[in-house]
């Protein structure tokens, strides 16, 4: 039987540069090939303000969340893999990625710097409706606002509802897990993009009367809803998540039956399916 030499230190520290520089190089390379990509997509008018492609990104997280193994935690191929992308994304296109910091400061702060990373601007507001407008006035910024209901009842996304507003077009974390370190749910919203907009997930505004206990639990269970309620007016401005294979029908019947009366309905926006993995081993 052959007897293999164990390693020296210095040995094991050259595989190590070895490794790295082969790391760096291939991150070169990947910059090559988006230099050519800016070109297909101007070849193909498939530029827009944003060089942000959600369903491609939830696509490309997944896979690499399933096949990720060994030593090296999630958390970081994930954080790594966010930064990569997300500065590729704005050396097509520079953009500023604005956030509302009204949910807590500290646990948005982490969504944006994970998913975007520190070459990205991050422009701090407070409010969502000041984040809607900072993304309507640029060229290509892409706002964060959690998915949460809003502290201050505020029903931001009633200002998505026109058309030509900004839309949401992703929800962060793409793949969302227990322990995850950046962990709230947030949405992206951007400029509409329409034929580059994965609508897996459906995601409405719809104005209510008669709001009540009751109505909110004749919520049916496979919709994710935020609600601001408005005492005043006795209503509520309820914001839905539907996943695949629902429609919002079938939430306006549930609330009708529950006895509210839904008198807007406007579609919001969309993003890719939610993807939940199990905890870490
Ligand atoms: O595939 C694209 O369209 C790209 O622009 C490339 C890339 C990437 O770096 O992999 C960057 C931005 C998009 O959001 C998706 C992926």
């Amino acid at each position: 039987m052959q007897t293999q030499t164990p390693l020296s230190l210095a040995d094991l520290r050259s595989e190590i540069d070895r490794i790295d520089e082969a790391m760096h190089r291939l991150l070169m390379e990947r910059s090559a090939i988006i230099d050519r990509l800016v070109q297909v997509k101007r070849t193909a008018g498939a530029e827009s303000g944003s060089a942000f492609r959600p369903a491609r990104e939830a696509d490309m997280m997944r896979r690499l969340v399933e096949r990720h193994d060994g030593l090296l935690p999630l958390d970081t191929v994930e954080s790594i893999w966010r930064v990569i992308i997300a500065t590729f994304t704005y050396v097509q296109a520079p953009y500023s990625v604005h956030a509302d910091l009204a949910v807590g400061e500290p646990a948005m702060r982490d969504s944006a710097r994970f998913h975007f990373g520190f070459t990205v601007p991050f422009v701090p507001h407070m409010g969502a409706r000041g984040v809607i407008d900072a993304v309507k006035g640029s060229k290509g910024d892409l706002g964060l606002i959690a998915a949460v209901a809003p502290g201050s009842g505020d029903p931001w996304w009633t200002a998505l509802e026109a058309e030509g507003a900004p839309k949401i077009i992703a929800r962060l974390p793409f793949v969302e897990r227990a322990d995850h370190p950046a962990g709230l749910p947030v949405f992206v919203v951007s400029h509409p993009i329409d034929d580059a907009a994965v609508r897996e997930v459906r995601v409405y505004s719809l104005r209510v009367t008669g709001w009540s206990a009751a109505a909110g639990r004749g919520i049916p269970a496979f919709a994710e809803v935020v609600v601001a309620p408005d005492d005043a007016l006795d209503g509520a401005a309820l914001l839905a998540s539907l996943p695949p294979g629902h429609a919002v029908d079938e939430v306006i019947a549930a609330l009708t039956e529950a006895g509210a009366g839904v008198r807007a309905v406007a579609e919001v926006g969309s993003h890719a399916a939610i993807h939940k993995v199990g905890a870490e081993t």
